[in-house]
């Protein structure tokens, strides 16, 4: 099955700042992938250049098999919405749909008709009297319409509220038929609920990427007490010190040392945590 998405020492820099440094992915189809990072750590940057919407300044990136913005066919294989779901304020949102169905050969217009009903989004007001939420359903829907093979999305919940947001993730759960789905949040319990494949980005870089349980699988949290001398090594992931507890985020199977240290399983938060913390020695990409 062709990757969803494949980088090689992908870059992007405005002027000379590096909004994106030497970004090498393969991400395989079908995933539902949740990228996260410190603000101002390039994800939409990524996502951007994945879209079609940027172009690198520095290596190859390709998208479902081709080229990011490389021509209607490969318009028609991606789904974004950006961070600011923009849609056309003047127009309301059955014209919309109407648009929506006519820029896009693939348009199920019964799926989008049924969830702006569902959804209680009024179909004749215009998108610019919409509330944000309200905003970013029509966007979402505009996205998932058009039936595309990738859906990139640049925080999408973060104007929903809390039902409205746990329908949207259950809704991306149970995507099926190979769409893949490339997400950026800061929402890590989201993430957890949601996603099988991570990538975290820090400074412009990849952490780390990979499937959820082969991430956590290969780590562990270690726990002890402040007062003990802290283990080291390329193994260390991360180390977080209370008053009273230490943890410390290593790859599994590194043995601690000292007896004192109890091991335990690391969760999807420890694991994003510790590679956003600026502790991290080096990088880590696992397929
Ligand atoms: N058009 C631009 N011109 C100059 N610098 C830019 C431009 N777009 C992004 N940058 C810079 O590139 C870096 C990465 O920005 P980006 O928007 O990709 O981060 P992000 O991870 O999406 O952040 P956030 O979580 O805050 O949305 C930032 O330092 C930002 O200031």
């Amino acid at each position: 099955m062709t990757a969803a998405l494949r980088a090689r020492g992908l870059g992007r820099r405005f002027g000379r700042h590096r909004a994106l440094s030497d970004c090498t992915l393969d991400i395989p189809a079908g995933r539902v992938v949740g990228l996260v990072g410190p603000n101002g750590a390039g994800k939409t940057t990524l996502l951007s250049l994945a879209a079609g919407l940027l172009t690198p300044t520095s290596g190859t990136i390709e998208v479902c098999g081709g080229r990011p913005g490389g021509g209607p066919a490969q318009l028609a294989k991606v789904g974004f919405v950006a961070q600011d779901t923009p849609v056309y304020a003047r127009l309301t949102v059955a014209e919309h749909l109407r648009l929506g169905a006519r820029l896009n050969r693939g348009w199920d217009a019964r799926l989008a008709a049924d969830r702006i009903q569902r959804l209680g989004v009024p179909p004749g007001r215009r998108a610019g009297d919409l509330s944000g939420g309200q905003r970013a359903q029509l966007a979402l829907t505009l996205a998932i319409a058009k039936r595309p093979e990738l859906l990139i999305l640049d925080e999408p919940v973060a104007s929903l509220d809390p039902l409205a947001r746990r329908e949207f993730l259950q809704e991306l759960s149970e995507t099926a038929g190979g769409l893949s789905v490339l997400h950026s949040s800061h929402l890590v319990s989201d993430m957890e609920r949601v996603c099988d494949y991570l990538i975290v980005l820090v400074a412009s870089r990849v952490r780390v990427a990979g499937e959820v349980g082969e991430l956590l699988a290969g780590h562990q949290l270690l726990t002890g007490p402040s007062t003990t001398a802290v283990p080291s090594g390329p193994h260390v992931i991360s180390v977080h010190r209370t008053d009273r507890v230490t943890t410390v985020l290593v790859r599994a199977g590194a043995t601690a040392g000292d007896p004192v240290w109890s091991a335990g399983p690391a969760g999807l938060e420890d694991l994003v945590l510790g590679y956003m913390s600026p502790s991290v020695p080096a990088l880590e990409v696992q397929r």
